[in-house]
């Protein structure tokens, strides 16, 4: 078992390295040029590094943070070497993501008590929310757990239809209406066959139409509601799927569905092929709610379950 485990961790840390790289590149291609000829970090080298940061969609309030810490420990240190400036941002990149409660998982899991465990996902269109959907079906699903899917993505005829295509890819069976019809409606109907089927997890498809926040609030709560006619306690988990690759965007995507319903976990993708990584450091003290879920990849294996010890390894390698 644990040799299985070992292969596991081993394959997913060289995705995550991989996926990662375009970040490191960036950022560590930066920060060598900033310290140049310098021996010591001085103000001249904060100043670089909090441009960097902010470059690297750290976002402003965390890059603040970050700068304020290490220049506690410069002030207290007097001497602070820029070959140990790597050590020190790793050492308080960590302890700020330690002192929140996120990230610590390593598996795909869900509460055993909780069946069917309902997932709601929201988010924008063309962030990689059906892709996140059919990813986290096929891990639920090789974990012998049954899953289901429900296309309450209404709104668009291609949405139902490539939702269709992860059931078919994962095989997972797929609760749709025609375009046009009810999310509510949908998301009921697919709960009352998860109930009849026995089955473990249920994974909602919403539509993410950001232009009318009223809207999307009120589309939001009657899924849940009606949801909860059947589940008492669904959704269990309301998931925000945020392009990584977007930077401030996902940052201000984050904050409108926020304000429209309580989200419970994140998953960020495209992290690969992005310079964008730091937004997951971000988001993370920003907003206080878990990044769950990281997207490394377009292949059916490449979502990871985010682990901030994992993550900064990657990245400070
Ligand atoms: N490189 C990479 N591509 C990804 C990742 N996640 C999703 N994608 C790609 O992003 C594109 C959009 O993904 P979708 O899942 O269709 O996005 P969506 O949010 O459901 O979008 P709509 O179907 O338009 O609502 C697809 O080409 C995916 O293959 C990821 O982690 N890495």
């Amino acid at each position: 078992m644990s040799f299985f485990k070992n292969i596991f961790s081993k394959e997913k840390k060289e995705t995550l390295d991989k996926g990662l790289e375009k970040s490191k590149e960036s950022f560590f291609g930066k920060l060598s040029k900033a310290v140049v000829g310098k021996s010591k970090v001085d103000e001249d080298v904060l100043d670089s590094l909090e441009e960097i940061l902010v470059a690297s969609d750290v976002g402003v309030n965390t890059t603040l943070k970050i700068i304020t810490r290490i220049e506690e420990r410069v002030a207290k240190d007097k001497y602070v070497g820029t070959d140990e400036l790597n050590t020190i941002l790793r050492e308080e990149i960590a302890g700020l993501l330690s002192e929140t409660n996120i990230g610590n998982e390593t598996d795909f899991t869900i509460p055993a008590d909780k069946k069917p465990y309902v997932i709601m996902v929201v988010g924008v269109n063309g962030v990689g929310k059906t892709t996140t959907i059919g990813k986290l079906a096929s891990q639920f699903k090789k974990q012998g757990l049954k899953v289901i899917l429900g296309a309450a993505d209404t709104f668009r005829a291609a949405a139902i239809d490539q939702l269709q295509v992860w059931a078919d890819r994962t095989d997972v069976p797929i609760v749709r209406q025609e375009m046009g019809s009810d999310p509510a409606s949908v998301a009921f109907d697919t709960l009352k066959s998860a109930v009849t089927q026995n089955a473990d997890v249920v994974i909602i498809d919403t539509a993410g139409r950001l232009h009318n926040k009223v809207n999307l609030m009120n589309e939001l709560t009657k899924i849940k509601r009606v949801m909860q006619k059947v589940v008492a306690d669904a959704p269990h988990e309301v998931l925000l799927v945020l392009d990584g690759s977007t930077g401030q965007n996902a940052f201000e995507q984050a904050k409108q569905f926020t304000l429209a319903t309580e989200v419970t976990s994140l998953a960020v993708t495209k992290l690969d092929g992005t310079a964008k990584g730091g937004v997951v450091i971000g988001i993370s003290d920003q907003f206080k709610i878990p990044v769950k879920y990281i997207g490394v990849g377009e292949g059916i294996d490449d979502l990871q379950v985010f682990n901030k010890h994992e993550f900064v390894d990657s990245f400070f390698k």
